[in-house]
């Protein structure tokens, strides 16, 4: 099976990751993947601009978790979406040294539910198991990862609702 481990930029998925792999279960990261697949950059954005239909055509199926923002851009069996508060989110993303403009644009994103919409294009709601990790440790998160690969967790979605947070940002 592969598992698809998503969510914005934040949400704590490397740091599961790492928690699943010292677990032995197999885990790739998207970001080790994209090099060959990199055609810009926005500097605006601080960002690269992949070629993305090219890395989802080349991307060889993985029997385990493929673990960053874009993996649910792949043909997926299941896909965990990672929530986070999105004031936890943007305190988060401070520490770790991103400018206010780049943590509040992902802040943004997890208030809007945008990784979700994604998702909800293009995966049934069967496969989708959606896990809020902001007052979750990361063991517990990947806890629940390693139900949904066991097929011992439940689909969900819906359960975020971040509209205080855009309520309170509106003039
Ligand atoms: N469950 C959690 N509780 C508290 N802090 C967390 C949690 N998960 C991650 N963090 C912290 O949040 C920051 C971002 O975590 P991490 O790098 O795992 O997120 P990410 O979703 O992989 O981000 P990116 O997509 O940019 O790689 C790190 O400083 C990490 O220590």
């Amino acid at each position: 099976m592969m598992l698809g481990l998503t969510g914005v930029p934040g949400t704590g998925k490397t740091t599961v990751a790492d928690i699943l792999r010292g677990r032995g279960v197999p885990v790739i990261r998207v970001n080790d993947t994209i090099e060959p697949y990199i055609i810009g950059s926005d500097p605006d954005r601080d960002t690269r601009i992949i070629d993305e239909d090219r890395w989802v055509e080349e991307f060889p199926p993985v029997e385990g978790v493929v673990e960053g923002h874009l993996a649910h851009l792949l043909p997926c069996d299941r896909i965990v979406i990672l929530r986070c508060n999105p004031e936890v989110l943007f305190e988060r993303l401070i520490r770790r040294g991103y400018t206010e403009e780049k943590a509040l644009e992902n802040a943004l994103a997890e208030a809007l539910d945008t990784v979700l919409i994604e998702v909800f294009e293009a995966f049934e709601s069967e496969v989708i198991y959606e896990f809020e990790t902001t007052d979750t440790d990361s063991g517990t998160v990947a806890d629940f990862v390693m139900d949904v690969l066991a097929d011992r967790a439940t689909p969900s979605h819906g359960r975020c609702d971040w509209s205080d947070y855009l309520l309170n940002r509106m003039p």
